[in-house]
């Protein structure tokens, strides 16, 4: 090949520095193009990043509701919402709804594009450009879905309870946008949210969460609450998405405001005064237990990914300086326990006292709430609230040119009142429509009373959708008739022979609740307990492992009764009977949930009769269906129950004894007294050999419990040889595998040539809700058949105590006539 001329290297070298200069040129334009932002930098344009929410902190002219009703255009997100972008691949639509402000950019970029701002000569330059960024772009791509097959894998490999439980000081994951993104929707699956015309950022949480339809009280209340504004007394079974039937109104309302303050500062270039800045509290959500406010915030901070909204939960048994520092991040929705709110409002917490800008207030489980001696606090909370009051006949009456900034604020904050088990009365509703409700009393111990301390307005929507019985639909409910002293024997029998999915046993008593727990440790049955009277970071932890163990059981008093939302919760038991119908709806209303189904069963005594009769009455219930015992494993449950029984009672005994004597010896020792030993010898010697007896008493009970729990669990006619059954429990599997490793240990060392004697491993035991369902309802209680069984022991009773007086009272005057003739 001929070498190349110098004349013409130079040539190709200045074309290539040329082209290089162009090149240089066109990106230095690009980076002095004005920044598109729908956002402006500063509205007082002094450039400092404050956007128009921020700038306007500090106004005087702060309102709750900050948006009224006439402003609201409904129609604005009805017709943005269905508006998903779609694409086929494959086969299914691959959707991604897109807000107006994105689609504007994209817009932007098309008409951009038309513009063509680079001149006829930069062409190559230009192609070279938008080369780089296709280049650019791909490998973005590439990294998105590489992070996402990664996110995926994760996710996989977590477990359901870190998905579902929060650690309640992580308020950032809403920001989390991530993931948010291309997902893959069916939009059609989608439908039944249309009508709702909710945010399209809403609608993204909702499609990953997969709710494919509204349930019937989110159905109902979002138009009342979302578009008319108004407030909203909300009832419906336990289960149906009542969180969400106010949390979703608040996001929405929320969201609607953000846009219009962008677009008034967009249009106008400045704020416009009823426009709340960010940073104040605008929702405050009070629960009436700790771990529903967790629950609520959890269930809020979900949907509220990619809002930029801030969830805060506010609960005792937490440090209160954690809480406050959350507080400090200004966040828009707390939701919070009455103590502790009250506790950090009186103490002069600056965020909670900003109750002007509050645009809505919730009560979920509201008749909790007025139970007798119950949320003080709540009193004083409602006392804080900026509230128009009905004139006096002491006051003067506002005229219309004289309208009080406090009646503004009551007018325009948003009430939610919510219950599974709302008791409203007639009268009541009447008053709420009308307008004319208000309280007559002082106290909060109904619900017109505290309807109308909360600031509940005229025309509130009512809704109800409680049914007759008010308990879930799929919920099947069953009882089991026994005596007081066999209640623990049947609790094992339920536990160990149908111990499948996750059993939450309820209590009314902390005494009843560790007397079973220690039984049923004693019988190795794992089991996680929750009541009031323990710290909260171990409530959380039970909550937490009961929420991780597919199988596992949950021993609570009525602290878990109302809100606590677990997936997978297949069985209630009623241990002891809850002290009303309300609680009985509430502690149901924990399996059977989101259309789920679930079944309840009663353990019922004698001296439950009267009780189990009034419950029944609550449900205008007449017949009650039997929990289908297999009697043949009764013998052996009661054999354990009771060697279960002797060693807790020995184990307790000393334990109480070993606490009492370190209680003293604490004592003596902080006044600086030395115990005396009053026991003589002989006593000492006494006591030990007691101890001793005792101690081997103990671990012969001991071992014999062992060597019974090491076997199966058998009914009575039991073959070992052929074991053959629908289904394993748990703890019948865990026992056979347990008995198997054994045998082939065994086999292996001795003789393996010798006949294993466990052939198939089976048990005919099932889940008690199938267990229900297999006995086909056939077995109905006859509820005058209690009644009339009830009246004869009552009976029964009344005669053998008169019998005892007769007797006692012939005794004593036989002893007075011995001592007169002796006298
Ligand atoms: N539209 C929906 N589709 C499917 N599941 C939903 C929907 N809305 C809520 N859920 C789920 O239903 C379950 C129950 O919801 P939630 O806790 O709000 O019920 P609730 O009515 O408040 O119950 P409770 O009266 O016991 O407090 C939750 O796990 C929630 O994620």
């Amino acid at each position: 090949m001929a070498p190349e001329s110098a004349e013409k290297k130079r040539s190709r070298r200045n074309s290539k520095k040329r082209a290089r200069a162009e090149v240089d040129q066109q990106l230095e334009r690009l980076n002095n193009l004005p920044w598109s932002s729908s956002i402006p930098e500063s509205i007082d344009g002094d450039g400092d990043g404050d956007n128009g929410f921020t700038a306007l902190i500090g106004s005087n002219e702060l309102q709750g509701g900050f948006l009224s009703l006439e402003e609201i255009d409904e129609s604005e997100y009805g017709l943005e919402l269905t508006k998903v972008d779609v694409e086929y691949e494959g086969g299914k639509l691959k959707g991604k709804t897109k807000s107006k402000k994105s689609k504007k950019t994209e817009d932007d970029a098309d008409e951009g594009s038309g513009d063509e701002p680079y001149g006829e000569s930069d062409g190559k330059a230009k192609e070279s450009i938008v080369e780089d960024e296709k280049k650019e772009s791909k490998q973005k791509k590439k990294k998105k879905s590489a992070k996402k097959k990664k996110k995926d894998h994760q996710k996989n490999n977590e477990t359901t309870q870190s998905e579902d439980i929060a650690e309640p000081d992580a308020v950032s994951d809403v920001e989390d946008n991530d993931n948010v993104e291309d997902d893959s929707v069916d939009e059609e699956e989608y439908y039944a949210w249309n009508d709702l015309r909710l945010h399209p950022i809403i609608m993204k949480s909702i499609y990953r969460l997969k709710f494919t339809e509204p349930t019937p009280i989110q159905k109902a209340c979002i138009p009342a609450a979302a578009h008319q504004g108004k407030d909203v007394i909300g009832a419906a079974e336990t289960g149906s998405g009542k969180t969400l039937a106010f949390g979703l109104p608040i996001l929405q309302r929320l969201l609607e405001e953000r846009e219009k303050v962008e677009r008034l500062t967009a249009e106008k270039g400045e704020a416009n005064e009823m426009i709340a800045p960010l940073g104040v509290l605008r929702a405050l959500i009070v629960t009436p237990t700790r771990e529903l406010a967790l629950q609520v915030t959890d269930h809020l901070k979900k949907v509220a990914i990619g809002t930029n909204v801030r969830v805060v939960p506010i609960v005792g048994g937490m440090s209160s300086e954690k809480q406050e520092r959350l507080l400090r991040t200004r966040p828009e929705i707390v939701v919070g326990t009455p103590g502790r709110l009250w506790e950090l409002m009186s103490g002069g917490e600056v965020h909670l006292m900003e109750l002007h800008s509050l645009s809505f207030f919730v009560l979920d489980e509201a008749d909790r709430m007025i139970e007798t001696g119950h949320f003080r606090e709540l009193q004083s909370i409602l006392d804080a609230l900026p509230m128009h009051r009905e004139p006096t006949d002491t006051q003067p009456q506002d005229t219309q040119s004289c309208v009080t900034v406090a009646s503004l604020q009551r007018k325009k904050r948003q009430t939610f009142v919510f219950s599974a088990t709302l008791a409203l009365s007639a009268d009541f509703r009447k008053k709420l429509k009308r307008g004319s409700a208000h309280a007559k009393k002082d106290g909060l111990n109904s619900m017109e009373a505290l309807s109308e301390k909360a600031g509940m307005r005229a025309n509130t929507a009512i809704v109800d959708l409680t049914n007759a019985s008010i308990l879930a639909n799929k919920l099947v409910e069953s009882i089991i008739e026994c005596r007081e002293e066999e209640k623990d024997a049947y609790l094992y029998y339920l536990l160990s022979v149908h111990g499948q999915g996750r059993t939450i046993v309820f209590c009314t008593s902390i005494a009843a609740l560790r007397r079973i727990s220690s039984l049923l440790r004693v019988l190795s049955i794992n089991v996680w307990t929750l009541h009031s009277e323990m710290q909260q970071r171990a409530r959380l932890k039970s909550v937490d492992r009961f929420r991780a163990n597919e199988h596992s059981i949950l021993i609570a008093t009525d602290a878990a009764a109302r809100g606590l939302d677990i997936v997978g919760v297949r069985t209630v038991v009623h241990y002891q009977l809850p002290l009303s119908a309300e609680v009985y709806v509430h502690r149901c209303g924990r399996t059977a949930r989101a259309s789920t189904d679930g079944c309840s069963i009663a353990l019922i005594c004698p001296n439950d009769a009267s009780k189990f009769a009034s419950l029944c009455k609550s449900f205008s219930k007449e017949s009650f269906q039997r929990f289908p015992v297999e009697l043949s494993y009764i013998p052996e449950i009661m054999k354990r129950s009771s060697l279960a029984h002797q060693i807790d009672k020995i184990t307790r005994k000393e334990s109480q004894a070993k606490a009492e004597r370190t209680w003293l010896e604490r004592n003596a020792e902080s006044v600086e007294l030395i115990l005396d030993d009053d026991d003589s010898e002989e006593d000492r010697v006494k006591k030990h050999r007691q101890n001793k007896v005792k101690s081997n008493q103990l671990t012969k009970l001991q071992q014999e419990l062992n060597t019974i729990l090491s076997r199966p669990l058998q009914p009575k006619a039991f073959s070992r040889r052929f074991l053959a059954g629908a289904g394993v429990t748990p703890l019948v599997q865990h026992q056979f595998e347990e008995l198997s490793k054994q045998k082939h240990g065994n086999a292996s060392s001795l003789d393996s040539n010798k006949r294993r004697k466990l052939v198939v491993i089976g048990q005919d035991c099932v889940e008690p809700l199938q267990a229900l369902r297999n006995t086909n309802n056939e077995e109905r209680l006859d509820l005058k058949e209690i009644a009339e069984k009830h009246k004869n022991s009552d009976n029964l009773r009344r005669k053998r105590k008169e019998m005892k007086k007769r007797m006692h009272e012939q005794r004593r005057k036989q002893r007075k006539k011995l001592q007169q003739r002796e006298g």
